[in-house]
């Protein structure tokens, strides 16, 4: 685990911003709609270039004025608002494709790492499910040990919880209490209660 050292700067995006986080430490971030933080996660996954700035995860620049790490050669994982799992995939084979993607070599190694997740998040009986056959809360888990399973240096987190069900809001904030112990964290968030509940710092934009 590696801390990490960043500035966004995106004029167009009216974003210049600048904060560390911590090795194994949870930063959220906060601030009103519009004011960039799904931007700086962008700009820290490698989805968006930024005009200037830098950003260190450990020993590893992710991007500066003259480098530029591409997505697929980052260590971080990446929980968007909306979880992107593939449909047609079982939840088994979804959590294996993101262990495919970070060079897990033999497939039955990444199934049996795939089922370990899934019983660790708490739907290791919904395996062979897809996901349009869980409810929010089971394919929710089910993205959360995709993101983690590949043991990401760096995990992003955009609103985890605001598109479940409130009743099962509780449970999967207490699961991400758990699993991100130890992390590198930068969790987007408008909610006061994931600030207590999941933060050790927040960054108020
Ligand atoms: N794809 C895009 N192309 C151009 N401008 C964008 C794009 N996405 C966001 N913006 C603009 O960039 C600024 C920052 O947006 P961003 O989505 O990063 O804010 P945010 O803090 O995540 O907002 P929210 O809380 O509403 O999710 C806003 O002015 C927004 O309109």
């Amino acid at each position: 685990m590696t801390g990490l050292d960043c500035r966004v700067v995106v004029p167009e995006r009216g974003v210049d911003l600048a904060f560390t986080v911590d090795e194994g430490q949870t930063l959220a971030l906060t601030g009103p709609n519009g004011s960039g933080k799904s931007t700086v996660l962008s700009a820290l996954a490698g989805w968006l270039r930024p005009e200037t700035g830098h950003a260190r995860l450990g020993d590893m620049t992710l991007f500066d004025e003259h480098n530029w790490i591409p997505a697929r050669r980052r260590n971080v994982g990446y929980l968007t608002q909306d979880p992107l799992l593939f449909p047609h995939l079982t939840a088994e084979a979804n959590v294996a494709f993101g262990l495919a993607r970070a060079g897990v070599v033999g497939r039955r190694d990444r199934r049996e790492a795939a089922r370990d997740w899934l019983e660790r998040v708490g739907v290791g009986q919904l395996a062979s499910r897809r996901p349009g056959e869980m409810s929010g809360g089971q394919a929710q888990r089910t993205a959360i040990a995709r993101v983690l399973a590949s043991g990401p240096e760096l995990v992003l987190l955009d609103e985890p919880l605001s598109a479940l069900d409130a009743q099962v809001v509780p449970q999967i904030r207490e699961l991400l209490a758990e699993v991100l112990t130890g992390r590198t964290t930068v969790l987007v968030t408008h909610h006061e209660a994931d600030v207590v509940a999941l933060a050790d710092t927040e960054f108020r934009i």
